[in-house]
C-alpha cells in the first residue's frame, strides 16, 4: 500500500492551491524529550525530514511543519513540537497551524515507565486550550519493537506498566490509541501504523463535525499574521515612493507584527506559570499523602510486629510456666 505521492515542503502557492481544493490535516506531537516526536513524525510523513536521534538534552529545539500529498489529495501536515512548553514556542506552533489543529497526538514510549513529570503535559494542554483540547487527543505509543521482542502486546504492557494518570488521559480522549514501530523496515507495516493513525484522526474529525480545534488563541494570531499579510501587499502597491521609503515601512509593519506577538507570548507564558505553580502545589499535596500513608503503614507494621513479639513471649512465658508446673507435679506424683 502506498501512501504518498509527494513529500517534502510546498511553495506558498501550492500550499493556497491545495488548501481550498482538498482537504487537509495538521498534526501536532506532543511529548518528553526522547519519546520519539521526531521519529513518529517521520512514519507519518514517509520519509526522515525531522531530526530524530537519541539525546538526552533535546534534538527538537523549535516547532517545525513538514507536509506530505496522499495519493487521494489528501494534505497532512505534521508539526514536531520541542519538549519544553514556552510561550514563544506555543505561539510558533500555533502559527504554523493556521487553520486549526485536527488532531493533538501525545507521544509516550514503550521503551519504558511513564514518568510523573509527563502528567503535565495534559495540565499544559488543558490550561492553554481548554478541556475541549481532549476530544482531539490521540496517544501515540513508540518502541512497538521493544515490545514485540519481549512477546507482549500493548495491552501486556497498559495491564503491567500504566500509572494513573495514563490512564485518565486514556479515558478522556476515549482510547484513541495507536502502536508505533518507528525503527521498522516493513514497509507494510510501516503503511499500516501509519493508516490506523490516520483512522484515529478521522474519527476525531467525526466527534468534532469535521472542525479542526481553534480558540481564541488561534484566532488572534491568525488575524495579526493576515493584517501583517495585508498591509505588506498594500504597501508593495504603493505608488509614488522610493524603493527605501517602501522598505521602511515594510520594518515597521514587522516590527508592529512582533510586537503583537510578543504581547500574545507573554500572554501565554504568564498562563504557562500559573499552571506549573499549580501542578507544582498539587505534587507536592500528592506527595506529602503519599509520605503520610507510608508512615501510617509502617506504624501499623510496627505496632502489629510488636504485638506478635509481645504475644510471642506471653505464650514462651506460658510454655515456660507450664513446664515448670509438670514438674512440680511429677515431683509431687514421685512423692
Ligand atoms: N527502538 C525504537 N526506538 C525508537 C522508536 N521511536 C523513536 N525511537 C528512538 O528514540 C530516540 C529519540 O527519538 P526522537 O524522535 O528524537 O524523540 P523526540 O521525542 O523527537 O525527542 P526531542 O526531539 O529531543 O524532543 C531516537 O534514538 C529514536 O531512534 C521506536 O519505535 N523504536
Amino acid at each position: 500500500m502506498s501512501l504518498y505521492k509527494v513529500g517534502g515542503d510546498m511553495m506558498e502557492d501550492d500550499w493556497e492551491f491545495a488548501s481550498s481544493s482538498n482537504p487537509n490535516r495538521t498534526l501536532v506531537l506532543v511529548g518528553r524529550t526522547g519519546n520519539g516526536k521526531s521519529a513518529t513524525g517521520n512514519s507519518i510523513l514517509g520519509k526522515k525530514t525531522f531530526k530524530s536521534k537519541a539525546s538526552s538534552r533535546g534534538v527538537t529545539s523549535t516547532s517545525e511543519l513538514r507536509r506530505v500529498i496522499q495519493e487521494d489529495g489528501q494534505i497532512i501536515n505534521v508539526i514536531d513540537t520541542p519538549a519544553e512548553f514556552i510561550g514563544k514556542e506555543i505561539v510558533r506552533c500555533i502559527t504554523l497551524a493556521e487553520g486549526g489543529i485536527h488532531a493533538v497526538l501525545l507521544v509516550f514510549t514503550v521503551r519504558g515507565r511513564p514518568t510523573d513529570e509527563e502528567q503535565s503535559v495534559l495540565y499544559h494542554l488543558q490550561t492553554l486550550f481548554g478541556s475541549k483540547i481532549s476530544d482531539y487527543m490521540i496517544i501515540v505509543f513508540t518502541g512497538g519493537d521493544d515490545l514485540e521482542d519481549n512477546d507482549e502486546t500493548l495491552e501486556d504492557y497498559l495491564g503491567q506498566e500504566c500509572p494513573e494518570f495514563l490512564k485518565e488521559i486514556l479515558e478522556l480522549c476515549d482510547n484513541r490509541m495507536v502502536l508505533f514501530d518507528n525503527k521498522t523496515t516493513n514497509k507494510r507495516k510501516k503503511a499500516e501504523q501509519v493508516q490506523k493513525l490516520l483512522s484515529l484522526v478521522d474519527s476525531v474529525a467525526r466527534k468534532n463535525n469535521g472542525k479542526p480545534f481553534t480558540d481564541e488563541l488561534f484566532h488572534e494570531l491568525q488575524e495579526e499574521a493576515i493584517k501583517l499579510r495585508d498591509q505588506k501587499k498594500e504597501v508593495e502597491s504603493l505608488k509614488g515612493y522610493s524603493k527605501s521609503e517602501i522598505s521602511e515601512f515594510k520594518k515597521q509593519i514587522e516590527i508592529s507584527y512582533d510586537r503583537q506577538l510578543s504581547r500574545i507570548t507573554e500572554m501565554v507564558e504568564t498562563k504557562l506559570k500559573e499552571t506549573a505553580k499549580r501542578l507544582e502545589k498539587q505534587l507536592g499535596e500528592e506527595q506529602a499523602a503519599r509520605l503520610e500513608a507510608e508512615e501510617r503503614a509502617n506504624e501499623v507494621q510496627k505496632r502489629s510486629s510488636d504485638e506478635i513479639k509481645k504475644l510471642r513471649e506471653n505464650l514462651e512465658r506460658a510454655e515456660r510456666e507450664t513446664k515448670e508446673l509438670q514438674r512440680k507435679l511429677g515431683k509431687c506424683i514421685n512423692l
